[in-house]
């Protein structure tokens, strides 16, 4: 795991590193002083990304937020995304759908009381079905293509290679100067071939949503009805082709989908590993819905729960999905620390390794909540000790819906069920190895027994 390597060598030589990483220069930092400096104080140096080549392909020629080089395109569509697409006002308008899907998770839980259950998997669901439906207006294994059975293709079978294959760094991301060693892995014949079937599906959906024309703005938009809209609009700085819409809608499925299940699977992971904890977490979703009487908890009460979010910010520092934040790029030549940083110097900055610096926290391995409570420490990028969403002008604008679907699903999954261990393991037992993906996951998934409580279920 990079992440590993890199704290390894942080503990060694310092918290800044230079690699040459294949023909990539490459700076690693690994302190929050550091962190600062590319964050705040440098951020406009800092502020560019890599042409990866996954992206040259999947997000239609870097056109998407996450990948678009800074400057006026990027600054427009990171507008739009902030304004248009992940405002608080749009992220609560998507409560229904949130609602909706948790229920769907607890239902098939319901129908596994007592019995071992493969949780990652129905956290992985969860995610692609809201993002799916936020994004698209359907449900990720929903079919798509013509009347015709045999055209159909499944929405999840593409967007699922499609996550696959910005997963897998390509070996050509290291060596740019060689662009023969995409065609001679096979890796381009499989990004084009996706991309195809991308695109394709794309049309397929953007096509119903201009058929179906109900939507002129409002609250049930999705995120196609509100590019299509914002397309129209006259006042663009840079006009924004079908490609480009396509790349943005896609964009953030691809950037909120493993993060979130990711943050609530190790969330769960924590929980069943610190049984006393879920007790108490447990105890705070019953109270706080008890006194409003009900058998369902909604998302009003999440203001109350503070075990519950304290919980999840825990968990963001100790298994940051995004360990190394998404790469930046130096677009001039910068002095960092008294270290000179030459111009398109791919920088990562070590959020894994500053979450777990022994100097910024006490019993820095232990897992507990409570250093949350009472702390003014939140996820916003301010405070450099703690990065889960990154920084700056690059920094995630996806935290507020990421977190929204965390919190609801796990008060809900903590209200109607008791958790336990599957029959004969202990809690040391449960396995917090990694696996490198589009975020990092568990390496084995995680596997609980709930038995409902027929009480609380409504
Ligand atoms: C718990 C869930 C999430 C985590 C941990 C997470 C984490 C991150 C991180 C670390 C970055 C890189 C920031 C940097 O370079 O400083 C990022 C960027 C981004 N995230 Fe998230 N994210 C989450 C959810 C979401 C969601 C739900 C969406 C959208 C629906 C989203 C959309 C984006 C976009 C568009 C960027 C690129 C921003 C830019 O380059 O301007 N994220 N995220």
């Amino acid at each position: 795991m990079p992440h590993h390597t890199f704290s390894k060598l942080a503990e060694k030589f310092g918290p800044i590193i230079y690699l040459r990483l294949g023909q990539v220069p490459t700076v690693v930092v690994s302190s929050p002083k550091l962190a600062r400096l590319i964050l705040k104080i440098h951020d406009h140096v800092f502020s560019n990304r890599p042409r990866l080549v996954s992206a040259q392909y999947l997000s239609f020629n870097c056109s998407d937020v996450t990948f678009s080089s800074y400057g006026p395109y990027w600054r427009q569509v990171r507008k739009i995304c902030v304004t248009e697409l992940l405002s608080s006002k749009r992220v609560s308008s998507f409560q229904l759908v949130r609602d909706q899907e948790v229920n769907r998770l607890l239902n098939t839980l319901s129908t596994r009381s007592g019995s071992e259950v493969n949780v990652s998997e129905l956290f992985f669901s969860l995610a692609n079905d809201v993002l799916c439906r936020v994004a698209f207006g359907r449900r990720f294994t929903e079919c798509v293509g013509s009347s015709d059975e045999g055209k159909k293709r499944h929405l999840a079978a593409v967007l699922t290679e499609a996550q696959e294959l910005f997963a897998g760094m390509g070996v050509g991301d290291f060596f740019p100067e060689w662009e023969w060693i995409h065609s001679v892995s096979g890796y381009k014949r499989k990004l084009t071939k996706n991309l195809e079937e991308l695109s394709r599906v794309c049309d397929e959906i953007i096509e119903d949503h201009l058929n179906s024309n109900s939507n002129s703005g409002g609250n049930k938009e999705d995120f196609v009805d509100v590019l299509l809209r914002v397309q129209k609009q006259d006042n663009l700085e840079v006009p924004i082709t079908d490609d480009n819409l396509k790349a943005l809608v896609l964009d953030m499925f691809v950037a909120g989908t493993d993060t979130t299940a990711a943050t609530l699977e190790w969330t769960m992971t924590e929980l069943a590993k610190h049984p006393e904890l879920m007790k108490q977490a447990q105890q705070e979703v019953r109270t706080v819905a008890g006194q409003t009487g009900g058998k369902v908890v909604d998302e009003s009460h999440l203001q109350h729960l503070h075990l519950i979010k304290s919980a999840i910010k825990e968990t963001l520092r100790l298994h940051p999905p995004v360990p190394l934040l998404v790469p930046r790029e130096s677009m001039d030549e910068c002095i960092l620390d008294g270290y000179k940083i030459p111009a398109k110097t791919r920088v990562l900055v070590n959020a894994y390794a500053i979450g777990r610096d022994p100097n910024s926290w006490d019993n820095p391995l232990q897992y507990n909540p409570q250093r949350f409570e009472d702390s003014s420490v939140d996820v916003k990028g301010r405070d450099f000790r703690f990065l889960p969403f990154g920084g700056g002008r690059r920094g995630c604008p996806g935290y507020t819906f990421g977190l929204a679907t965390v919190e609801i699903a796990l008060a809900r999954l903590l209200f109607h069920f008791d958790w336990e261990l599957r029959r004969g393991y202990s809690t040391d037992d449960v396995d917090v190895s990694e696996i490198f993906g589009l975020s990092t996951r568990k390496r084995t998934p995680l596997a609980l027994v709930p038995t409902m409580n027929k009480e609380l279920w409504g």
